[in-house]
């Protein structure tokens, strides 16, 4: 059985407080891309997990699908299953592609074994694994608070434009992103700000990790430079980078860019 894990980007992001567990409450909204993992599970003698393509840190026995795996078998009686990854979404990027890959597998057990999860029951399975890995279950456009795991609906649709993801080579760790911020209160939430007119983006809608990330890896500012020299109307890093999108209303091709970085289109 297979799945097609889908990356994300973040339209905006305020971190507004740190919390005292040490996580930090945001606001931010959540737009799923077509840049897809995929996902295959069959049954096997011992469970275990084969990764191809993008090369993934660490050990496959402790890929997140594994803790996936295992936490739904505490609470099932779950067979041995080998978990097959081809890796496409780049790692440590802001994409979010170790949360979906946990997402789309619970969902893909769920529907396996008939377990009868409902989505908020899987919501909460997937907030175990990290505070992106809820948003995958139902991986619709969300206005997303709390620890970026409280939805609400949003009314955005952007199929009209073209989007392309560039994902420099540096790889930006979410932790040391988020100890690097000072949290503040927006004075205009991101909920109000999308709403506008496209093209009024670019002056309201910011992301609070750029001015850090930014500062420590300018070529990732080069990079959101060069997307508007290209014609975005807007471009921002995604969550705590490195990847940067650029939304066009044309179908662009960035010569430049494709040098140093690895550049997805029309995703
Ligand atoms: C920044 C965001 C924005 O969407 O995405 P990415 O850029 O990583 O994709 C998310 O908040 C990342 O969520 P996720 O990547 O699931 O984080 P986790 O694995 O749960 O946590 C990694 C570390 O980030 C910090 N963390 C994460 C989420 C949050 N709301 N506050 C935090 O302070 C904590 O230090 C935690 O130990
Ligand atoms: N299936 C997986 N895909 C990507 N990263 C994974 C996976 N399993 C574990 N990881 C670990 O999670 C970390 C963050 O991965 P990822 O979700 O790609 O980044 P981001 O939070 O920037 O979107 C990586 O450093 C990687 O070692």
């Amino acid at each position: 059985m297979l799945a097609f894990a889908n990356a994300k980007i973040n339209l905006g992001l305020n971190v507004i407080e740190k919390r005292p567990d040490g996580y930090h409450n945001l606001e931010t909204i959540f737009y799923p891309v077509k840049l897809y993992d995929v996902i295959e599970i069959t049954d096997a003698v011992e469970t275990s997990c084969v990764i191809k393509g993008v090369d993934v840190p660490g050990d496959a026995t402790d890929n997140i699908c594994i803790k996936a795996y295992q936490l739904l078998k505490k609470d099932f009686n779950l067979p041995p299953q080998q978990i097959t990854l081809l890796k496409n979404i780049p790692v440590g990027a802001g994409l979010g592609g170790g949360s979906s890959d946990a997402a789309f597998l619970i969902k893909l057990l769920n529907q396996k074994f008939e377990l009868g999860l409902t989505d908020n029951q899987m919501e909460v399975y997937a907030g175990q694994l990290g505070a992106d890995c809820p948003f995958f279950i139902r991986n619709e456009p969300v206005f997303a608070e709390g620890i970026g795991d409280e939805f609400s609906a949003v009314d955005l649709d952007l199929s009209n434009y073209f989007m392309v993801l560039v994902k420099p080579e540096v790889h930006v760790s979410t932790a040391d992103a988020y100890s690097g911020i000072k949290p503040i209160i927006p004075s205009s939430s991101v909920k109000d700000l999308i709403p506008l007119p496209l093209k009024d983006w670019k002056l309201n809608l910011k992301n609070d990790f750029e001015a850090t990330v930014f500062s420590k890896y300018p070529e990732i500012e080069r990079v959101k430079t060069e997307l508007y020299h290209a014609g975005a109307i807007y471009a921002a890093m995604s969550g705590s980078g490195s990847c940067v999108f650029g939304i066009f209303e044309e179908e662009t091709k960035l010569s430049g860019l494709e040098k140093d970085n690895k550049v997805f289109y029309n995703v």
